[in-house]
This record gives C-alpha cells, structure tokens and sequence, in this order.
C-alpha cells in the first residue's frame, strides 16, 4: 500500500518539517538522519516520520514506541504534515504493509524498522530485547546437588545470631519479645509465639542451647525467610535475580548464597566455582566489595570455604574488556568470559544494550545472579530491564521449582504455586524484610509510602517532625537555609585537609554527606547549587576560591567524573578531591582498590564540582546523611523513582526540602519506560 502522501511535495513537506524540529531541539541531529536514510524507501514519507520519532523515544529511555503514542507524539509536536498521523489505526495499517519494516510475529527478516504486539522498534533495540527474552525465558531448572546435602549447608548458614537473641530477651519485655522473636525468626503465625506457654518458656531460658531447641520446636513449616529461599532457588536456578529495597540483606544473601554453591562444590569434591564480582559504576564495585568483606566476617561456614569467596569486585566495563575507540568489548558470545558465576550488584543501573552485551559474554553453563532494587530508578540510556524482568516477582513458581524449594526448606509455599507457571518467574527473588531500618525508621517507613504511592502517608510522616527525616518547604528562606546547612555539612572533610590528615580520612568524611537534585542546571540544580555553596565556603574561609577568573581548581574542591576514560582508568561517577601535593601543586586525588591515585587537574575528563549531584548519579551510592531538593511538580523529572531513589541513599538522616505539591506529584507518576520485554517474557517467547 502506498501512502495517500507518497509524492515529492510530501516529502519536500515531511523533510522541512522534521529539519524545523530538529532546530526546535524536538529531536535530535541523529533522529532526522535516520529519519532521512529512508527518504528513496517506497513510503518514504510515513517511514521517515515514524524512523525519527521512534529513534527519538530512546533519549527518553524508550526501547520502542506503540501506536498510540505515535499518534500522540505527532499531535504534541504539531503541524505533522502527514494527513492520518493523529490516528493511531493509521501507524499500524501504514507501517503493518510496509516492506521496510519487519513484521516479528511473521518473519524474521531483518529489517532497519521492527513491529510486534503493536510496538514500533528499531531492530537493533528489537533484538536487544529478543536476546533477554530468550536469555530469561529459557527454562533453566537444574539438579546438580544433592537434598540432603542442600538441607544441611543452608540450615547452618543461615542458622539466626543467636547471642543476639538472648541479648534481645534481656532487654525487651516477655511480650515484645514474643513479637520480635516472630519477626526475626519470621514466623507466620503471631500466636505460636505471643501465648502463656511459650513466653513462661522463654522467660525461663539463660543458655543459647536452651533457646536453640526452644526454637527448634516451632516447625519450619510456619515460617517463610526469603533470604533463604534465594540461596536455595540459587542451587536449582542457574539464572536468578534477587530484588530489595535496602537493608533487605542482597549482599548477605548472596554471600551465604556463595558460601553454599562453594560448600556444595567441594563436598561433592568438585572444584570451587570461578565466581567474579561485578557493578555498573567503579563507586557501586567498591561498596560491594567492602560489603561483601562484611558479610564474610559473619558467615558460619568453614574457613575453606569462606576463602573461596572474592572480595574484590570491578566494573561491568572492565569485566567485559574494553577496546579503545570501539563500542565492541574484548568478551562476546565468541570469546566467553573465564567464570563460573557472575554476580552483578546495582543491576537496576544496567541498560539494555549492555547487559545483553553483558550476557551474551556469559559461558553457556555459568551462573549469573542480579542484584538489585527493582523501584529504583532505571539506567540512565534506554531499557528498565531489571524492572521490566522484576514484573513477574509475585507471580509464584513452577511446580518443578517449588516442590524443591518446599522440600529444602521445610516451608510451606503452597501460596506460591504459579496458576500459570513462566520460566521468567521461577528466576526471581523478593526480599520483603527490611533488616537496616527498624520499625520506628522514618526512612524505612518514608521509603515504603513514597514506594507504594501513599500521598497522605508520606506528608504525615515528614510534618511528624522525626529526628531522621527533617522536612522544609521549599521557598526563598528555606533555599537560603539549605545552603546553609549543606555548606556546614562539608566542614568536616575541608577541615580535615587543612589539619593535613591522611586522605582516606579527608574522603571518609566527604561521603558522610550528600545534597541530592533532580536537575542539573539553575537555582535549583547541580551547576547553580555548587556555585553558591563554593561561595558560601568561601566566605566562611573552609575554601579559596582561584582569583583567576579562568581557573577552576583550589584544595578541598570535590568532582565527580562524567566521562569514561579508560586510559586513566577513570569512570562514570568516580569523585575526586582537590588537594596539594608536598611541592604546593594542586592533584586531584581519587580512591581505589590499590589505594590512593592522584592526577593532574589538567588530565582529567569531563568533572564537574559535586557538592551537589543528580539523584542519578548518586546510584550505587549511600552517605549517613543526604539532604534533597526537589523541584516544582511542573518539572518532568519529578517521579517517584526519583524521590524513592534519593530516600534510600540516606542511612540515618534525610532531609528534604519540596513542597507538597511537589512530593504529591512525585508519589503518583510512576515512570514507565516503553518496552516490549514484559509481553514477550509473558507469551514466553
Ligand atoms: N538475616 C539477617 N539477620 C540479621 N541481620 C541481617 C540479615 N540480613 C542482613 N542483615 C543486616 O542488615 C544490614 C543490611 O544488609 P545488606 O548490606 O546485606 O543489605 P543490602 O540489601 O545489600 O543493602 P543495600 O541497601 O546497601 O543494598 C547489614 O547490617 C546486615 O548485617
């Protein structure tokens, strides 16, 4: 069918149109290229504009674009020149008969436009999408240690502290310690434990051993501990991801999870598994390997085994191999990576493109677990694939699945049995319990409200006037206050250089504190907010600011890298501080696994100063204390991944300076990120 417009005149039209867009900054330079590469294609006008919008949708983290949304991107840009463009019946009959564009439920000739379920794709990110699909869709269930085995590595490594419990007894009452009891040892039924007999028990009890077979009698059956059933989906689940919000215990999980693949291997006198350790930024790589050094010094396993775990874990970049001015990686299907098992922290922060990159890298039989928080915000470039695979994370397992699970365990899942099993849902893990933030944190129970959409919830909780979440509305007062206090939050660190103590102390407390934005220019962004910080400081004489007006670097002054450079081994996201050497010059310093390296300021990639930093950037990070601006709900920006991603950075203190009509906005937009994934996992194609 050719389109009603199909002439000269049309596409003279099409291509004027398009061009005015594209000085509008509507879309960008690459869009309208593309867009024009099918100017000789039969339908060339109706290609041209679906081939610049649906490249377009990537810059806003779209894999794809539907129908509907293209008729509506056509109506918001105005003036289409294309009579139908406003119907979304018409996007489908025109680009359903279109030789230029492959049709995936009946061909698989490749072509440069790709249609399925109603979606318009660019192949290159259709076939992204197929690789995880197929990659996650597999079935996958496998049986290579025994039960009984299983039964008994997985009770000791998960055996509860039980000093800590007995420490728990001396300070609480019978009653709430009945009622910690049961959260702690996550039992089911509030009453096996909260009755006379068992409390007289308790009370009665002063020796672990008398605790242990005390809570030996309340079956297994009655409890669920999800930090255990990972583990154990992990022997029967080649491909798993674990999601959880924070201080659900990820890197707890998965290092007992280790500790038990590794007791298993060389019980049955097996190797031990060549596991690597990985995360999008170099700041997420660091925090797990600290983490995961912190998690092994609790684990009760045999010092054998707990040698087998690394600590060191490096950047998904690095693992891959990169290769200087190429977008290809050392590693590929052709060239597997040399492990066993992979574990990616931070996998919420992974794009589409790389993680297939990053799975196509895997060998066949290896071991892949994802870690991450599947509300936090999604990558920066396009795709929500941790989200996208995360949407089937209630829908229950496979019979196959769970009678393992049941029969490991000794708990009783039958309210998890799948009504219609999916390959994807027995790959997935939700930690539900909060072990960092108790129930009386307000950052847990503002994490959650805001997770949840609770508008009222989340007001109530900051005008409650905790001690850890002070709350401001935003005006020209409390603007001035914020700067106030983030400029005495930096303090400490600025004192420290000039008191000449070692780095690493500098740095230790610069990360105590973290103003976090949505935008990055203006009053209210990154470049605007460091300024007047800086001049604050300034004033305040913590800094001294360069009297040349072309100079930038004086000592104490924080950046963060926004470029990779791979030469200098510098990434993404990776902070330095300012400070002078022995000699009075002034180096940058950056931390790293081997220590401190130190730079010239000259020799740097793209910086930025970052008293203040996008909640984007801040990923993968955590400071005791984080301080939020949020912009007015007229800005897009404004979602609740955004606001739940900063909350969940802080440790003990988030302030947050917004108004309500702001935190409103951000509470009810859900962002959601085009993509064909969660269909196509759900036909399990
Ligand atoms: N089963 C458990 N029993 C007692 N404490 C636990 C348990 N699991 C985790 N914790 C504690 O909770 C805290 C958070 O655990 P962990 O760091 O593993 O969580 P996470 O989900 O990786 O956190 P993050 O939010 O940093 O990603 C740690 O102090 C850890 O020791």
């Amino acid at each position: 069918m050719t389109s009603l417009l199909a002439n000269d005149t049309s596409l003279l039209n099409i291509t004027g149109w398009l061009q005015q867009l594209k000085q509008q900054g509507q879309i960008s330079a690459l869009d309208f290229h593309f867009a024009k590469s099918f100017a000789s294609s039969e339908q060339a006008d109706v290609l041209m504009v679906a081939a610049a919008l649906v490249s377009n949708e990537l810059q806003a983290g779209h894999v794809c674009i539907d129908m509907p949304s293209l008729a509506k991107r056509c109506e918001q840009l105005g003036a289409c020149p294309l009579a139908g463009a406003l119907e979304p019946e018409f996007w489908q009959v025109q680009l359903g008969s279109s030789a230029a564009v492959m049709q995936a439920e009946l061909s698989r000739d490749a072509k440069p436009l790709v249609m399925q379920y109603g979606r318009l794709y660019l192949y290159r990110y259709w076939n992204y999408e197929q690789q995880i699909a197929d990659y996650f869709g597999e079935h996958s269930l496998t049986r290579d240690y025994p039960l009984a085995q299983i039964q008994q590595q997985v009770e000791q490594l998960f055996s509860p502290n039980w000093q800590m419990l007995l420490q728990a007894k001396a300070a609480y009452s019978a009653q709430q310690m009945a009622l910690y009891a049961q959260q702690y040892l996550d039992v089911n039924d509030a009453n096996l434990l909260n009755n006379a007999e068992f409390l007289s028990k308790l009370a009665g009890i002063a020796q672990v051993s008398e605790l242990q077979s005390l809570v030996a009698k309340i079956a297994n059956a009655s409890k669920i501990n999800w930090q255990k059933l990972a583990a154990l989906q992990a022997c029967y689940q080649p491909r798993l991801v674990i999601s959880g919000g924070p201080g659900t215990g990820k890197t707890t999980t998965v290092t007992r999870l280790l500790a038990l693949l590794q007791d298993l291997q060389l019980s049955a006198g097996k190797a031990a598994l060549n596991i690597q350790l990985v995360a999008p930024t170099g700041k997420a790589a660091a925090r797990l390997s600290e983490s995961i050094i912190g998690a092994k010094q609790q684990l009760n396993a045999s010092e054998q085994t707990i040698a087998t775990i690394p600590e060191q874990a490096s950047t998904i970049h690095r693992l891959l191999g990169v290769i200087p001015g190429r977008a290809e990686f050392r590693h590929h299907a052709d060239n597997p990576l040399a492990l066993d098992l992979l574990v990616v922290d931070e996998a919420s922060m992974i794009d589409m493109p790389l993680m297939v990159k990053l799975l196509a890298a895997m060998p066949k039989q290896a071991r892949i677990i994802l870690l991450g928080d599947k509300d936090q915000l999604a990558s920066v470039e396009a795709g929500a694939v941790l989200g996208d695979l995360c949407a089937f994370i209630e829908q229950g397992y496979s019979q196959t699945l769970l009678d393992n699970l049941q029969a490991s365990s000794g708990f009783n899942l039958s309210a998890w049995q799948a009504k219609q099993p999916l390959p994807i849902a027995d790959k997935l893990c939700l930690l539900r319990k909060s072990y960092r933030f108790d129930a009386h944190s307000g950052i847990g129970l503002l994490a959650a409200a805001v997770n949840q959409g609770q508008v009222k919830q989340t007001m109530a909780l900051l005008e409650s006037r905790r001690e850890d979440l002070p709350y401001q509305t935003l005006n020209q007062d409390s603007y001035k206050d914020l700067l106030e206090q983030s400029a005495k939050a930096y303090q400490p660190y600025l004192e420290a250089l000039r008191q000449a103590l070692p780095m690493e102390q500098v740095f230790a407390k610069f990360h105590q504190f973290q103003l976090l934005v949505a935008l990055r220019n203006g009053d209210l962004g990154v470049t605007g907010l460091n300024q007047r910080i800086e001049k604050r400081l300034n004033q305040q004489g913590f800094i001294t600011l360069p009297k040349h007006a072309d100079s930038v670097w004086y000592a104490g002054r924080p950046v963060m890298i926004e470029q990779n450079d791979h030469e200098q081994q510098l990434y993404n996201g990776d902070i330095g501080i300012c400070a002078q050497d022995e000699s009075g010059q002034l180096m940058v310093a950056f931390e790293s696994a081997n220590g401190l390296r130190w730079l010239l300021p000259s020799r740097l990639p793209a910086h930025q100063s970052v008293y203040a930093m996008t909640v984007h950037k801040s990923q993968g990070s955590e400071f005791k204390q984080v301080c939020m601006l949020l912009p007015p709900a007229t800005q897009a920006l404004v979602n609740r991944e955004l606001l739940y991603t900063a909350i969940t950075r802080a440790k003990s203190t988030f302030s947050l300076y917004a108004d309500a009509e702001s935190i409103s906005a951000a509470c009810r937009n859900k962002t959601q990120r085009r993509s064909g994934l969660v269909e196509r996992l759900a036909v399990g194609e």
